[in-house]
């Protein structure tokens, strides 16, 4: 006889996809357990999207005060409080974990507080220090274990105390000079959001231009905002040592172009990518194997090599966003139902969310020519946009990447509001219409997506006078 409490489906981690999977099932009748260490709802509503987009919302209010004279507005003098800024996220994290816990008890998901741990192939032990341990047991296990920020092994790094996000985003007072290690998504929005919020503000990256995975025009334009809003950015940066401690004064060693290197701050912010939470798990005793970097091995439909043991977002390896966990959890709620669904193939959209957004689906130029893959290429700047001009929001360009057949491989947005025009964009390639489709779309004037007219119009114009393959092939 055992103590184990037998369940449908037990959740590991709450987060995007772990969530759904537990309102879902238990939605259909089956008795569910989500087992949650710290964070209700995962990483996104706690300390990540949500609470980041938050605070880059206020330092945006900042900027547009700062800059009100230009729209007719004198502000003799104002003062950023990040304890109001604090206090205004905290009401809204509050709201989202209050939002949370009504749909677990609604759905009749139980949310069980505390860390799991396999002690047998298909039994989690929970334990927290506030409740007696748990052992619970199920047909179906759902992994979603997310991620934490990556820290290297630089010598003085450990001592010097830095910042992840996490602490960065629950600052009382921002800091003099803010140094960060790292130039991708997190330090891009950070950054611009501390500087407007008045720290001085230092990138360091190690390659030789930030946003390598786009197209070089594209970073330049969002490299030279983020310099005129006064952001220091040092790349091809080698880092060897730290000295000094985060929150007094500390000093970044190393490299650039064979030179000497020190860099020195009030404050360090370590983003430079994330590590799967898969250790101390127990997931060797599951039978769950790892990849060699710790993630855990799935096949295309998100299957572990544990029978009946499935593994959703940022721990599977999965593209480290919010969506793309919601997406893994319908690809295997359909598997379940019957359905072959795989991650082979799937749209992976993004959006950074700086000023101006960059937002992109399919190829970019870079991408389509390492691939080999022919395009015709249309761009125009954010100031054809009309409605950027009323804003004055003229910085940026779209571009469209279009193939032989017509069909739309892939769509940059580098302006103002980029985030919102993928969908449209997305539904054109799913279902793949030729991008002419778009073209044709009566769109109401003066919304920025109407610059999706005038992209698409360009591509035509385009392909009258120019056949496919000709340009950047
Ligand atoms: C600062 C920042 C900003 C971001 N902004 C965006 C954005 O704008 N858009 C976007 O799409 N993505 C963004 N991301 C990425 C996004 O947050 C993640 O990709 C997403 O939250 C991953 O979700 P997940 O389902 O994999 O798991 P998570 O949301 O990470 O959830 C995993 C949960 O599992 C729990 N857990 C782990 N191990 C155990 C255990 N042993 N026992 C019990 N519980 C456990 C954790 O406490 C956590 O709550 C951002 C990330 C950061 C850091
Ligand atoms: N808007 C969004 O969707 C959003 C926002 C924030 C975070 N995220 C997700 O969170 C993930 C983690 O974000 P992140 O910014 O930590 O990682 P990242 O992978 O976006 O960027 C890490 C950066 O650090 C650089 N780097 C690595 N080692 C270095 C070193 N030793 N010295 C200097 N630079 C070095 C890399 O070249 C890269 O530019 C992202 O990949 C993304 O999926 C998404």
């Amino acid at each position: 006889m055992n103590n184990n409490e037998e369940f449908d489906a037990v959740v590991l981690g709450s987060g995007e996809g772990g969530k759904f999977m537990a309102w879902h099932l238990a939605q259909h009748g089956a008795r569910v357990a989500v087992i949650e260490e710290r964070y209700v709802g995962g990483s996104c509503p706690n300390i990540a999207c949500l609470p980041s987009k938050n605070i880059l919302h206020s330092a945006a209010v900042a900027h547009t005060v700062a800059g009100a004279v230009a729209f007719g507005s004198q502000v003799s003098q104002y003062t950023v409080s990040m304890q109001a800024i604090q206090a205004r996220k905290r009401e809204m994290v509050d709201g989202l974990i209050a939002m949370h816990q009504t749909r677990f008890a609604k759905t009749g998901a139980e949310l069980i507080l505390g860390r799991g741990r396999f002690v047998g192939p298909r039994v989690i032990e929970v334990t927290s220090a506030e409740k007696p341990m748990r052992r619970v047991t199920a047909k179906h296990i759902f992994l979603d274990l997310g991620a934490f920020a990556a820290m290297p092994e630089l010598p003085g790094l450990v001592d010097a105390a830095p910042m992840t996000h996490v602490e960065l985003l629950d600052l009382k007072t921002t800091p003099n000079h803010l140094v960060i290690l790292g130039g991708g998504y997190i330090a891009l929005e950070l950054a611009q959001a501390m500087r407007r919020l008045g720290s001085d503000v230092t990138i360091v990256e190690r390659t030789e231009r930030l946003l390598t995975r786009e197209d070089p025009d594209i970073a330049s334009i969002l490299t030279q905002v983020l310099v005129d809003e006064g952001i220091e950015i040092i790349t091809g940066a080698e880092i060897a040592s730290v000295s000094g401690r985060s929150g007094a004064r500390v000093t970044l060693h190393g490299k650039k172009n064979g030179h000497d290197l020190a860099v020195t701050g009030s404050d360090l912010l370590v983003a430079l990518g994330k590590s799967p939470n898969t250790k101390g798990v127990g997931l060797d005793i599951a039978g769950v194997a790892l990849t060699g970097t710790g993630y855990v091995e799935v096949n295309d439909r998100l299957e572990t090599t544990a029978p009946g043991i499935w593994a959703l977002g940022d721990c599977a390896g999965t593209p480290a966003f919010t969506h793309m966990s919601f997406d893994d959890f319908r690809i295997v709620r359909d598997n379940l139902a019957g359905e072959s669904r795989v991650t082979t193939g799937r749209q992976v959209p993004f959006c950074l969310f700086t000023e101006p957004e960059l937002a992109r689906v399919g190829l970019n130029e870079v991408e389509a020519a390492r691939n080999g893959i022919a395009y015709r290429l249309a761009e125009i700047p954010a100031a054809a946009i009309l409605r950027t001009r009323s804003t004055g929001e003229t910085t940026g360009k779209l571009k469209l990447l279009v193939g032989e057949d017509d069909r739309i491989l892939g769509f940059t947005a580098l302006c103002a509001r980029a985030g919102e025009f993928l969908p449209v964009v997305q539904l054109a390639m799913a279902n793949g219409l030729p991008y002419q489709a778009v073209e044709k779309l009566v769109i109401a004037h003066p919304t920025y997506s109407e610059g999706l007219n005038g992209l698409f119009a360009s591509a035509m114009a385009q392909a009258r006078q120019q056949p496919p393959g000709t340009s950047g092939t």
